[in-house]
């Protein structure tokens, strides 16, 4: 067997958390060869809940669980972690923008940032679900510097999961035959799911669906609002769906990315596709070995420009927002 993997969870006693750790310690992950050693992060009035939390996976005898430490402390909690899920944050309710979330949750990733910075493995990697989850991840990678900027990235994978059903619904086919999904920009409603370098068992996603209207009034809102119309149906933010894309991200991103195909990741623009370099955005990237390339070459049209420059706009908006409050 393997050393251990000590992977951090915040929020730990939340709804993705409910459903994410009892995948990772399920093996899903880090595999099926690799014991993990679990970090549950919370709020000092969420210790109790977590603790029940605690109480059903050690029932579950999960064989590659190696233990579990829970804490209200960030300094303790992230001592030697390899995999951080900053999930914690306070989610969106009815009627609220993203933009609202900005500054009650800056201060969550500030100080998570620095407790990282300090506490974490060498070899961290970090993914930030909690929104509003690209601006979050930048604010916890400015107050990490010691920590390489290509370890921070953010959940755009709920976003491309939900493209590549609402595609593969469209069509008539099996989400298995969708490939080279990409978002681009925000995890917000300003995101783009792009259609047009997308294919449906080998043939271009655009060209298969041969409707722009669709693709402009009914797929690309779909994708970009699904959050806000789970909301609206649950009475609470997607969780299942959540845990599983984060699940997804990191495993990937750790354990590579299908061959021959692409996935979505927010991360540091380096400036490619013409995207503000410093902010974190959504790019499709080939992941290995815990390292991401981001995919190049691909032939943005003026549809497509549009709607990335829109999205890359607000993240420059929320990157001044945070700036201008001192988080970053
Ligand atoms: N990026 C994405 O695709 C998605 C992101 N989300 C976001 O994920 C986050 C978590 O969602 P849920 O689990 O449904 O929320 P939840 O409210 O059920 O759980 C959040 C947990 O975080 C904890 N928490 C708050 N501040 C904390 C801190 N400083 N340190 C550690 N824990 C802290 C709370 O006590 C709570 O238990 C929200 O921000 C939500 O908007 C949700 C769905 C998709
Ligand atoms: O919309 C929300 O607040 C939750 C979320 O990020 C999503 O489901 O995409």
């Amino acid at each position: 067997m393997n050393t251990p993997v000590k992977v951090a969870v915040t929020g730990a006693a939340g709804q993705i958390g409910y459903s994410l750790l009892f995948r990772i310690a399920s093996g899903e992950l880090l595999g099926k060869d690799t014991p993990v050693e679990l970090r549950l992060l919370e709020i000092t009035p969420a210790l109790g809940a977590l603790e029940g939390v605690v109480m059903e996976l050690d029932d579950c005898a999960f064989p590659l669980l190696a233990g579990v430490e829970t804490g209200d402390d960030a300094d303790v909690v992230f001592d030697g972690v390899n995999v951080a899920l900053l999930v914690g944050a306070r989610p969106r309710t009815k009627g609220m923008e993203r933009g609202d979330l900005l500054e009650a949750n800056g201060a969550i990733f500030t100080a998570q940032g620095k407790a990282l910075n300090d506490h974490a493995a060498d070899d961290v990697r970090i993914t930030v679900t909690g929104n509003p989850a690209n601006t979050n991840a930048l604010i916890a990678m400015s107050n990490a510097p010691d920590i390489p900027t290509e370890r921070f990235s953010a959940l755009t994978r709920l976003d491309h999961n939900r493209a590549i059903a609402q595609l593969a619904a469209k069509v008539g086919a099996p989400v298995t035959d969708v490939s080279h999904m990409t978002i681009w920009g925000n995890h917000s409603a300003t995101q783009y799911p792009d259609l047009f370098h997308a294919q449906v068992g080998g043939r271009n996603a655009a060209e298969a669906v041969d409707d722009q209207q669709w693709i402009e009034d009914t797929f690309i809102p779909t994708v970009a609002k699904r959050g806000a119309a789970i909301i609206e149906a649950r009475g609470s933010s997607s969780a299942a769906s959540a845990a599983s894309a984060t699940i997804d991200h990191a495993r990937d991103w750790l354990r590579g990315s299908p061959e021959g195909d692409w996935v979505s990741m927010a991360v540091r623009s380096d400036g490619s596709y013409g995207v503000e370099e410093g902010i974190m955005s959504s790019f499709p990237v080939t992941t290995r070995d815990g390292s991401y390339e981001i995919v190049q070459g691909l032939d943005i049209d003026d549809f497509s420009r549009g709607r990335i420059d829109a999205s890359v706009a607000e993240l420059v908006e929320e990157k001044a927002a945070v700036s201008k409050l001192g988080l970053i």
